[in-house]
C-alpha cells in the first residue's frame, strides 16, 4: 500500500484562483487588500518566507507592504513600526515573521499588532476568542491543516487526532481548533514530557509531527491506514529534513509531505485571512 499524497501545492494553487476572483470584486468596490510583513533580521530562511509570502500577494492581486528591519533594532524602535503599520489604512492585515532576534519579547511585539489587523492569528486576544470558540483569524498552519484534511475529505469529527509539538504557531492553537464543536476531534497533544509518545501515535487516525525532530516518526508507530502530516523541518547534515520517515508512506492511508504539504497551504491561509479581513469590512 502506498499513501494517497496530500498535494499542498495543487490546493494552494485551487485556493489562489478562488482568492484572485474575491480580491477583484473586493478592488471593484474600491477596497484593496494589502498585507504588511515585518522581517527583524538577517535569517535566510525567514527572509524566504516573507519572499514567498509577497509573491503570492502579486499573484492574487494583494498589495504588498515590506518592512525589513535590521537584527539589532532596539524594541521600542521595532514597536513604532508596527504602529506605523496599524494605523496605516493601506496595511488590512500584516504579520510579525518568527523568530525574532533573542533580544526581543515575542509576546510583546504580538500584542502590539492591532487585532483586527492580526493576518497571523497570533494575538493574545484572537486565541483567547479561538479558547471560547468566537469567530477570529485563525493561526496559518492549524488552519491549512484542517483546510487539507477537508479538501481530501478525510474525515476529522470524532477521530482520534495526536499533534506531536506545543508550540504557539502549531500545535496549541490546531488541539483548540481541532475540538471546536465544528471539527469534533479527540486530540492528544504530546510533547517532550510525554511519556510514551509511540503508544499515543499508534492509536491516532490522524497524526500531525511538528516537533522539528527529523524523522521523529517511524512507520511502526503509525497505525495502517491512518492519515500522517507532516510539518517539522529540520537542517541535517544531509539537508532539510521532515518529522516523519520516508518509509511511513507504506502504512499510511494518507501522508502530508514536506516539502509540498502545511507548508504551501500556511501561505494561501494567510492570504485568505488578509481577503476575509477585507471582505468583512466590504
Ligand atoms: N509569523 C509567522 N512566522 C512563522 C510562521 C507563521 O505561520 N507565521 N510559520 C513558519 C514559517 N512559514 C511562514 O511564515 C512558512 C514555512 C514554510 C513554508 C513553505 O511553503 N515551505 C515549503 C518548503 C520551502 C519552499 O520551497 O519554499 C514547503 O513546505 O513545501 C511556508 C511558510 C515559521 N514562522
Amino acid at each position: 500500500m502506498s499513501a494517497t499524497i496530500l498535494d499542498g501545492k495543487a490546493t494552494r494553487d485551487a485556493i489562489y484562483e478562488d482568492l484572485k476572483v474575491r480580491v477583484a470584486a473586493l478592488r471593484a468596490k474600491g477596497i484593496a487588500p494589502g498585507l504588511g510583513t515585518v522581517l527583524i533580521g538577517d535569517d535566510p530562511g525567514s527572509a524566504m518566507y516573507v519572499r514567498g509570502k509577497h509573491a503570492d500577494c502579486a499573484k492574487v492581486g494583494i498589495t504588498s507592504i515590506r518592512k525589513d528591519l535590521p537584527a539589532d533594532i532596539s524594541p521600542e524602535d521595532a514597536e513604532a513600526v508596527l504602529d506605523e503599520l496599524n494605523a496605516d489604512p493601506a496595511c488590512t492585515g500584516y504579520i510579525v515573521q518568527l523568530p525574532v532576534p533573542k533580544h526581543l519579547d515575542t509576546g510583546r511585539l504580538l500584542e502590539r499588532v492591532d487585532p483586527s489587523k492580526d493576518a497571523d492569528g497570533l494575538h493574545p486576544v484572537n486565541l483567547g476568542r479561538l479558547v471560547l470558540m468566537e469567530p477570529a483569524p485563525l493561526p496559518c498552519t492549524p488552519r491549512g491543516i484542517v483546510e487539507l484534511l477537508n479538501r481530501y475529505q478525510v474525515p476529522i469529527a470524532g477521530q482520534n487526532i495526536t499533534v506531536v509539538g506545543r508550540g504557539v504557531t502549531v500545535g496549541r492553537p490546531l488541539g483548540l481548533l481541532l475540538t471546536r464543536r465544528s471539527e469534533n476531534a479527540t486530540v492528544t497533544l504530546c510533547h517532550t514530557g510525554t511519556k510514551d509518545l509511540a503508544a499515543e501515535v499508534i492509536r491516532a487516525d490522524i497524526v500531525v509531527a511538528g516537533a522539528g525532530v527529523p524523522h521523529l516518526i517511524t512507520p511502526d508507530m503509525v497505525k495502517p491506514g491512518a492519515a500522517v502530516l507532516d510539518v517539522g523541518v529540520s537542517r541535517t547534515e544531509s539537508g532539510m529534513a521532515g518529522d516523519v520517515h520516508p518509509d511511513v508512506r507504506s502504512v499510511a492511508g494518507f501522508l502530508s509531505p514536506n516539502p509540498g504539504g502545511i507548508g504551501p497551504m500556511t501561505r494561501a491561509m494567510l492570504l485568505t485571512n488578509v481577503v476575509e479581513a477585507a471582505e468583512a469590512q466590504a
